[in-house]
């Protein structure tokens, strides 16, 4: 029997591509494990999967700034490094998939010095920092953006852009299920507002304040991330929720318009659904910048309109959201001409492709 790992974690846009292609292996037969952290969003996902074995390990974070766990950190990834080799060894797998995050990093050095054919994937527009460290083990490196290949030096490596990776469930939601789900009818549109897969305080403050204005016109369903939900709000167009998981395709399908963060599945699922969508991207204060790049490319596509952090208040949202909604045809029309790649079936395809007979 063959098998695969897979690694990748950190927040949702880590795990989000592994859990398309997890049920693929299972269904052809291969054996899954996965590597990943012991507290992070992937351990709980994961878990949640039949079929799939679930090894933590270790996990330090490489920071940019100074922080007093940038002491105790290298001394985890180095047990992280061992606790993989080891893993890795253990179980044989024909191939490693990782998609990057701080707890790929070992994964990667670790099957490189078994000798383990490693597939890198990455979703934004620049490689990320763990990305970057693991590409030179790689066998093979996959892009979401066609711009991500003049950001990546791969030596020998191959880099194909094979587009992005959606899960099948994704376009396979009920818009009559949403609304049974939220409780709401189909009197008004629907405005979903999701602040990526960790929330996001400055999005979530700035809705709550737009609150009246929105809901006079739009249901807003409100993805507010763990540990955001606010209980003092007393408004029957308004739904909160910290994170849904398998009810997601349902509320998309009954979805008119979107205000999200620019992470790069969230995305490019809207564009395979065709939902208008206005980006507030994570700023260079917060991150290195990787959703503003996103955000333009997006932009200058027609995808999306995009509002910067530093502009974002009640009054500026509902301003962009009222203009989105007005021209929600005209971005539909563009989305419509977007020509989805079988990113899926291509990655597969790769993976059976390289894996050791
Ligand atoms: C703060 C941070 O580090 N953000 C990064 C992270 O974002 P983040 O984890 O938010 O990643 P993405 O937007 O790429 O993906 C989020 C995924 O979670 C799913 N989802 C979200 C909310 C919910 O309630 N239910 C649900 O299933 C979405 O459908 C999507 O598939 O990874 C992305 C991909 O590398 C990067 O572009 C982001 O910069």
């Amino acid at each position: 029997m063959k098998s695969i790992l897979f690694t990748g974690g950190g927040s949702a846009g880590h795990v989000t591509v592994n859990l398309a292609l997890i049920p693929k292996f299972i269904a052809d037969g291969w054996k899954v494990d996965y590597i990943g952290s012991v507290d992070g969003i992937e351990r709980r996902l994961i878990e949640s999967l039949d079929g799939v074995a679930y090894h933590p390990i270790a996990t330090g974070k490489l920071r940019r700034y100074m922080d007093w766990r940038n002491v105790k950190d290298p001394f985890k990834v180095v047990r992280g490094v061992m606790q993989a080799y080891r893993l890795i060894r253990k179980l044989k797998p024909n191939v490693v998939f990782s998609k990057g995050g701080f707890v790929s990093v070992p994964v990667v050095l670790g099957a490189r010095l078994n000798k383990t054919p490693i597939l890198i994937h990455e979703s934004d527009l620049t490689p990320g920092l763990a990305n970057r460290i693991a590409m030179p083990f790689a066998t093979g490196i996959c892009t979401t953006f066609p711009e991500t290949s003049q950001y990546i030096k791969a030596g020998g490596t191959e880099v194909r852009h094979v587009g992005a990776v959606i899960r099948e469930e994704i376009r396979q939601g009920a818009a009559q299920l949403g609304r049974a789900f939220c409780k709401l009818d189909a009197s008004k549109p629907v405005l979903l507002i999701m602040g990526g897969s960790l929330g996001a305080r400055a999005i979530n403050a700035a809705v709550r304040s737009a609150l009246p204005e929105l809901t006079r016109r739009f249901y807003v369903v409100h993805l507010c991330g763990k540990g955001g939900l606010e209980s003092n709000i007393d408004n029957p167009s308004y739904r909160q929720y910290e994170y849904v998981q398998e009810q997601l395709p349902d509320m998309l399908a009954m979805t008119d318009i979107v205000v999200t963060r620019a992470g790069s599945n969230s995305i490019y699922e809207f564009l395979s659904l065709q939902l208008p969508m206005l980006l507030i991207p994570l700023s260079k204060k917060q991150s290195r910048g990787d959703q503003l790049l996103n955000a333009a490319s997006f932009k200058d596509a027609g995808y999306a309109e995009v509002l910067e952090e530093e502009a974002l208040n009640a009054a500026s949202l509902v301003a962009n959201v009222s203009k989105l909604y007005d021209e929600r045809h005209t971005y539909r029309y563009t989305m419509r001409r977007h020509s989805q790649q079988d990113a899926l079936n291509a990655v597969h395809k790769w993976i059976g492709d390289i894996a050791k007979p």
